[in-house]
């Protein structure tokens, strides 16, 4: 992963990934007497995420026309429309993006003329073809033909290891294409896949809305996510265990939890703490490892050395993927979460296992004896902490006096992830609420840069939808796109 990757990139890549998982390709030769338009505007009725608009045989006029007339249907649809092999037209008419082959042109060159913030697509059979891809800029890949298919002559196939292979080679997203339909849609389940790339199942079909519905449908199943929190449950709801399973289901991601101790908590502090046993969360999450195995783990309060070495010894058995560790210790109304003997064990135990550590100022002066009074402080002493335990570190700067700039650092060095200071002073459960909100955007298969930013964009929502419950530091509203509180 390269941190080159500037703030926009980031912004393009998160929509992408909700514009790819029914991406609907046209072929005018599947429609008999329908307008291409038509055909289009049942596709989009139906919920595909992204057209593309393929045509070999048009003239340059024709063709531009038609592209102009599809993108605004696309627009009017507020979905992405991106052309098929012809970067002229694609910019002619403004198109969001452009796919194109391995024969049409050098990806480098596209690149280089779409510039930074359109789409590229690219296709690919090989891992060496995807790899190269990905570095000379491309922004998604289709790869196929995953099925056998009659809408593009002499397509080969290739196996569907090999999808799985370029899948887990590449940090960008990947759509599979080639016959796939509602009957076979299901083979592609462990594949990594970010999107079904389809023409006739689609265009061919009689009632082509209908056929995108049911498309869409399967693939949102196939797709579906899953983040485990491992975590203390908040009795008030704002923080803790409560506060990640809503997070994770606003994200798009089916929650789970294993608690390590309830607390009797509201705004204003927390009142006793009632720990699980050992032998007890090590139960929870064999019952959780042994039956829906999930796409990334968060862990939150984890209290005391022997429940962080339950945890350790569980998720090293499991191989667990994804692994956010929020280094909680003191909640915001001062109560200490994790006994003074544990942060060795969450050091030495918890932070070699994690993907991404997400300590916050007063933590990362904790865990590094540093002091930070500015953002080259902060630098040091993330550097320090990925280069003791291996892991990469979200420096977050919410107690920051100005900003609210965040500071990720990992084995490529520092990225300044730039924030908005919320003026909320209701606050209760913000740690939580971003790390679980990573872990869900990670489970989805966003690169690292990409699940901070979108968690980043999550949390501000919550903050600025200026929920006031309780008589302390209330807590976030978690379902701010989802629905008001009168
Ligand atoms: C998403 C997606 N993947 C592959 C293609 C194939 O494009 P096509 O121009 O038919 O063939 P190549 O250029 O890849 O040889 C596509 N249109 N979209
Ligand atoms: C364009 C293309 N590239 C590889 S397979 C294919 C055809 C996809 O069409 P269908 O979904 O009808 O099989
Ligand atoms: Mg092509």
């Amino acid at each position: 992963m390269s941190l080159s990757l500037c703030q926009n990139n980031i912004t393009k890549a998160c929509a992408l990934r909700k514009a790819l998982p029914l991406y609907a390709i046209t072929d005018r030769r599947w429609l008999g007497d329908k307008p291409l338009a038509q055909a289009v505007k049942e596709a989009l009725l139906g919920g595909v995420t992204m057209i593309q608009l393929r045509e070999k045989n048009l003239d340059t006029d024709c063709f531009l026309q038609e592209a102009q007339r599809i993108k605004a249907l696309c627009h009017a649809f507020n979905v992405p429309f991106i052309v098929n092999d012809n970067i002229g037209i694609a910019l002619a008419c403004d198109a969001d993006g452009v796919h194109i082959g391995q024969q049409d042109m050098a990806v480098k060159e596209a690149r280089a003329l779409l510039g930074p913030n359109k789409i590229l697509g690219v296709s690919a059979k090989t891992t060496a073809q995807a790899l190269a891809a990905e570095n000379d800029g491309a922004d998604y890949l289709g790869v196929g033909a995953v099925f056998p298919t009659d809408s593009k002559a002499n397509a080969s196939e290739i196996s569907h290891n090999e999808l799985q292979r370029i899948c887990a080679a590449v940090s960008i997203p990947v759509v599979a294409i080639g016959g796939i339909n509602e009957k076979n849609i299901s083979k592609l389940q462990h594949s990594s896949i970010s999107g079904a790339a389809v023409i006739s199942a689609i265009f061919a079909a009689p009632d082509i809305r209908a056929a995108a519905t049911r498309l869409r449908q399967r693939l949102s199943a196939l797709l579906t996510k899953t983040a485990l929190t491992i975590a203390g449950s908040d009795a008030s709801g704002g923080a803790g265990i409560q506060a990640d399973l809503k997070t994770m289901l606003a994200c798009g991601v089916y929650g789970m939890s294993a608690i390590t101790a309830l607390t009797a908590q509201n705004t204003t502090g927390v009142a006793g703490v009632s720990p699980s046993t050992p032998d007890f969360l090590s139960a929870q999450l064999d019952s959780i490892f042994d039956d829906i195995f999930p796409d990334a783990v968060k862990t939150g309060m984890v209290f005391s050395t022997p429940l962080i070495a339950v945890i350790a010894g569980r998720l090293r058995h499991y191989q667990a993927k994804n692994i956010v560790v929020d280094p909680v210790m003191i909640a915001t109304s001062g109560a200490h979460l994790l006994s003074t003997d544990a942060i060795t064990a969450l050091k030495e135990q918890l932070f070699p296992l994690a993907t991404l550590i997400t300590p916050n100022l007063k933590e990362t002066e904790a865990l590094t004896g540093l002091s930070i009074a500015n953002k080259a402080d902060m630098e040091t002493a993330a550097r320090k902490l990925q280069a003791a335990y291996g892991c990469n570190v979200l420096c977050k700067g919410g107690h920051r006096p100005t900003d609210a700039d965040d500071l990720l650092y990992t084995a490529d060095g520092p990225l300044w992830l730039p924030g908005r200071r919320v003026d909320n002073p209701n606050t209760h459960g913000t740690g939580c609420t971003l790390s679980a909100a990573i872990a869900a955007h990670l489970a989805k298969g966003y690169s690292l840069p990409q699940a901070v930013q979108a968690a980043k964009d999550y949390l501000t929502g919550a903050l600025t939808a200026g929920l006031n419950l309780g008589h302390g530091a209330g807590p976030l509203h978690h379902g701010w796109q989802l629905c008001k509180f009168p």
